[in-house]
C-alpha cells in the first residue's frame, strides 16, 4: 500500500485545477486503497465531472485499476445477502439504505463527491410531477412510473428490514433513501466474478470509487472497456487520447430516452438514437393480432399491472374520418426478453414492419376457434419465420404492402402531432424541474423522423 505523503503528491497530479477539495480527498483514499491511476486526471467538463488524459494515451492501455476491497456492493451491506431469496429486499434497496446511512452519519470521502438529491430531482424523470410525466414521450412516463413504483416498493421493504426497528443499524429518511437509491440507479456497475456465479444478475450492482467518475459515449468501439476479475475492476483504452481529451465509457446501448430515465441526461448529438413509438403501433392491432405477434416473439409488451390502471394520451388517426384524434390507451409493462416497436433516422425496425404487415391482414383471415388462417395470413407467418422472401410477398400482396406503409405514415403523422402537442403544454409549465428536459427529447423526436428518407 503506498504511504501517505506519496498518495498525497500522486492525488495532486490526478485532479484539474479547481475542483473541490472532497475530490482530492477521494482520489487519496482509492490510492491509499491499492489503486492504479495511469495517465487520467478527474475534471470539470461542461456536462459535469468526468475524466480526461493528463498525457498522450496509446490504444489498448490500462488506466484505471479497482481493487476489490474498494467496491461496495452486496457484501457490504450488513445483512450482506440481501437478495429477495434470503431477505425481502433487494440489493439495489439494502445499497440504497447503506450508503444513505453513511451519509446521515457524517459520510466519507466516497459520499462526499455524490451528487446531492436536488440534482437528481432535476434530471431523473422518476422525481418529476405528473403534470410534466403526462407531456413525456411514452416511453419514459411508462418507465419513470415503473422506476416510482420500484423505488416506493424498495424503501417499503429496506424499511421493514433495516430501518428504524430492524436489526441491521442503519437509519435513513425516505428522502436519504430516495438520494441513496437514485445514486445507486446512475453509478452503479455490473460486477459477477467468478465466484459470484450464482448470484442472479440485479443483485450484482457494484459501486466503483473512481470508475465512477467516468461518463457514457454511445461509441462503443472507440470508448474504454471495463472488464472486471476477481482482483477488480479495471478501465482499457481502445483508441489512443490527446492530453486533455475526455476519456468515455459506455453505459450501454441506450438511445436517450433510456439515458434519461436510468441516468438522468441525453446525448445532444446521439448517432444510434431512436425512438420507441409501442404507444401509436399497439393500437393499429386488435388484441388477436397482438397475441399473434406475441406468439411469434414481434410483441414485447404485455398489459399492465398499474393499480389502478394508468393511461396515456397520443395522437392516433381516426380510420374512420382520417383525422387526428386523443386517444386514450394502457401503459404498457415491458415483458423484459423481447424489444419493442423502434423507429431510427433510417427506418422502423423489422419488428414494425412485421406487425404493420399483420395489421394489414384481414381480421377475418386470422386463423380463428382451432381453424387455420387464410393463404394470406399463411404467407404471412412463413415471412415472418424466413421460409418466404420479403420481395416474393410483396409482389404477391401489392395493396397490403401499401396498406402497411399508410399504416406506417400515419404514425409519423401521428408521433409528430403528439411532439408538437406536448411541447406546446411543456413550455406552460417551464417552472417544474424536467419540462425542458422533456421538451428537448419531443425535438430530438421530431428531428429522427425528419432525418428519414421520405
Ligand atoms: C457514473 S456518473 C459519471 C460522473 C458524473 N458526471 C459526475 O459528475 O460525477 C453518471 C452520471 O454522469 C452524468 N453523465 C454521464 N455521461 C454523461 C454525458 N455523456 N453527458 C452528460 N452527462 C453525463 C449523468 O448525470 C449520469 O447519471
Amino acid at each position: 500500500m503506498p504511504k501517505r505523503g506519496a498518495v498525497a503528491v500522486a492525488a495532486a497530479d490526478l485532479l484539474s485545477p479547481g475542483l473541490p477539495d472532497n475530490h482530492r480527498r477521494l482520489v487519496e483514499h482509492v490510492l491509499a486503497g491499492g489503486a492504479r491511476l495511469a495517465k487520467v486526471k478527474v475534471a470539470q467538463l461542461p456536462h459535469g465531472v468526468g475524466v480526461v488524459a493528463s498525457q498522450r494515451i496509446r490504444s489498448n492501455e490500462e488506466i484505471t485499476f479497482i481493487p476489490t476491497s474498494l467496491l461496495v456492493n452486496l457484501h457490504d451491506t450488513p445483512i450482506p445477502h440481501s437478495s429477495p431469496v434470503d431477505h425481502p429486499t433487494t440489493v439495489h434497496g439494502s445499497l440504497a439504505a447503506y450508503i444513505a446511512s453513511k451519509a446521515r452519519d457524517g459520510g466519507d470521502s466516497f459520499t462526499a463527491i455524490l451528487p446531492a438529491l436536488a440534482s437528481f430531482r432535476a434530471s431523473m424523470p422518476l422525481f418529476w410531477s405528473a403534470q410534466v410525466l403526462e407531456h413525456c414521450s411514452p416511453w419514459v412516463r411508462t418507465f419513470a412510473l415503473k422506476q416510482q413504483a420500484k423505488l416506493a416498493a424498495d424503501y417499503d421493504r429496506a424499511q421493514r428490514v433495516h430501518g428504524d426497528g430492524g436489526d441491521s443499524g442503519l437509519r435513513f429518511s425516505r428522502e436519504e433513501f430516495e438520494w441513496g437509491w437514485a445514486v445507486v440507479n446512475t453509478r452503479t456497475i455490473f460486477y459477477r466474478p467468478k465466484r459470484w456465479a450464482k448470484v442472479p444478475a440485479e443483485d450484482c450492482m457494484t459501486m466503483c470509487p473512481f470508475i465512477d467518475y467516468y461518463n457514457h459515449d454511445w461509441r462503443s468501439e472507440k470508448t474504454c472497456l471495463v472488464s472486471f476479475s476477481s482482483d477488480g475492476l479495471r478501465v482499457t483504452t481502445q483508441k489512443s487520447y490527446a492530453p486533455g481529451e475526455e476519456i468515455f465509457v459506455t453505459y450501454g446501448d441506450y438511445n436517450n430516452d433510456h439515458l434519461l430515465v436510468e441516468y438522468g441526461f441525453m446525448l445532444p448529438h446521439h448517432g444510434l438514437d431512436n425512438v420507441n413509438i409501442d404507444a401509436w403501433v399497439l393500437p393499429k392491432l386488435s388484441p388477436a393480432k397482438q397475441d399473434i405477434l406475441a406468439g411469434l416473439s414481434f410483441h414485447g409488451y404485455v398489459l399492465p399491472s398499474f393499480t389502478p390502471p394508468r393511461v396515456q394520451k397520443i395522437f392516433h388517426t381516426d380510420p374512420l374520418s382520417d383525422t387526428m384524434v386523443v386517444a386514450t390507451v394502457p401503459l404498457w409493462q415491458f415483458r423484459g426478453d423481447d424489444s419493442a416497436y423502434i423507429l431510427d433516422a433510417t427506418s422502423p425496425c423489422y419488428r414494425t414492419l412485421t406487425a404493420l404487415r399483420l395489421a394489414a391482414v384481414d381480421e377475418a383471415l386470422l386463423p380463428h376457434e382451432g381453424k387455420p388462417g387464410g393463404e394470406r395470413y399463411g404467407d404471412f407467418v412463413r415471412l415472418v419465420q424466413g421460409e418466404t422472401d420479403e420481395d416474393d410477398y410483396a409482389q404477391k400482396y401489392p395493396a397490403a404492402e401499401a396498406h402497411m406503409s399508410a399504416l406506417m405514415d400515419g404514425i409519423l403523422r401521428e408521433v409528430r402531432v403528439s411532439a408538437t402537442e406536448a411541447m406546446a403544454a411543456l413550455a406552460g409549465l417551464t417552472t417544474e424541474p424536467g419540462a425542458s428536459a422533456a421538451a428537448e427529447r419531443w425535438r430530438q423526436v421530431i428531428a429522427i423522423l425528419e432525418a428519414r428518407p421520405t
